[in-house]
């Protein structure tokens, strides 16, 4: 019996269209000027740390962390560090309003009925928490972060690595077999599932039109079965 939900977002409850049309330009185009403007400050100079650590570069010059950070956005690399400074950067666009964060319809109703259903809702996204935050804070239905009990991030590991949901489990009150995880990305779904979680795929926009796992286009299809 299910007992918590634990979900992807882009893709899954967020149009992958936001992410990659308007967030991930936004971080490019601001990206250069803001590690430049704040090397000084802990919380980035850690990410460069770890830029310079990804490529084997100890000494590399600024120049060379802001050209591989934007390599990485061309590329949709979910690397730690850029994740996190993606998170930071974004925090000034959704305050000067530049942006809300996307979520389906059906996705914000079918989160509010779970949670007042009495499921435990958790996050795991490659966006960092902060990312995480911000896209709920500043959504388009308001302020929504009182949904979700935990969020978690690639800090725990890469999404398609089994470990990474052995990480989340050890974490929550619950057995593996009594999270349901929510993606649309099949090799995420594998991981899980072979951590022991169960698993249900949102195929939208017409993307596939069958999977190995259960599977909806859209949060309205979801029934009870579901959670058995
Ligand atoms: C938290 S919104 C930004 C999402 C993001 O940066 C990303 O890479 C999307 O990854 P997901 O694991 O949510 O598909
Ligand atoms: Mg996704």
């Amino acid at each position: 019996m299910i007992k918590a939900l634990l979900t992807d977002i882009e893709g899954t409850i967020t149009r992958i269209s936001f992410v990659k049309d308007v967030l991930f330009p936004y971080a490019a185009q601001q990206l250069p000027a803001f590690v430049r403007g704040h090397t000084e400050q802990p919380e980035v100079a850690e990410q460069i740390s770890a830029v310079k650590a990804e490529i084997n570069e100890p000494n590399a010059d600024i120049d060379t962390v802001i050209s591989t950070l934007l390599t990485w956005i061309e590329e949709d690399k979910k690397i730690t560090p850029l994740k996190q400074l993606q998170g930071l950067i974004w925090q000034t666009g959704y305050e000067n309003g530049d942006f809300t964060g996307h979520l389906y319809p059906d996705a914000y109703q079918f989160l509010q009925q779970q949670k007042q259903a009495g499921q435990q809702l958790y996050v795991y996204s490659s966006g960092s928490v902060k990312a995480q935050h911000l896209i709920f804070q500043y959504s388009d239905f308001g302020d929504i972060r009182s949904l979700f009990s935990d969020y978690f991030d690639t800090k725990v590991g890469a999404k398609q690595a089994p470990s990474a949901y052995e990480n989340i489990i050890t974490q929550l009150p619950f057995n593996p077999d009594e999270v349901l995880f929510l993606s649309d990305v099949v090799a995420e779904l594998d991981a899980a599932k072979t951590a022991g979680l169960k698993t249900l795929h949102l195929i939208r926009d017409g993307q596939e039109s069958s999977s190995k796992h259960s599977y909806i286009n859209d949060f309205s299809q979801f029934k009870a079965e579901h959670l058995a």
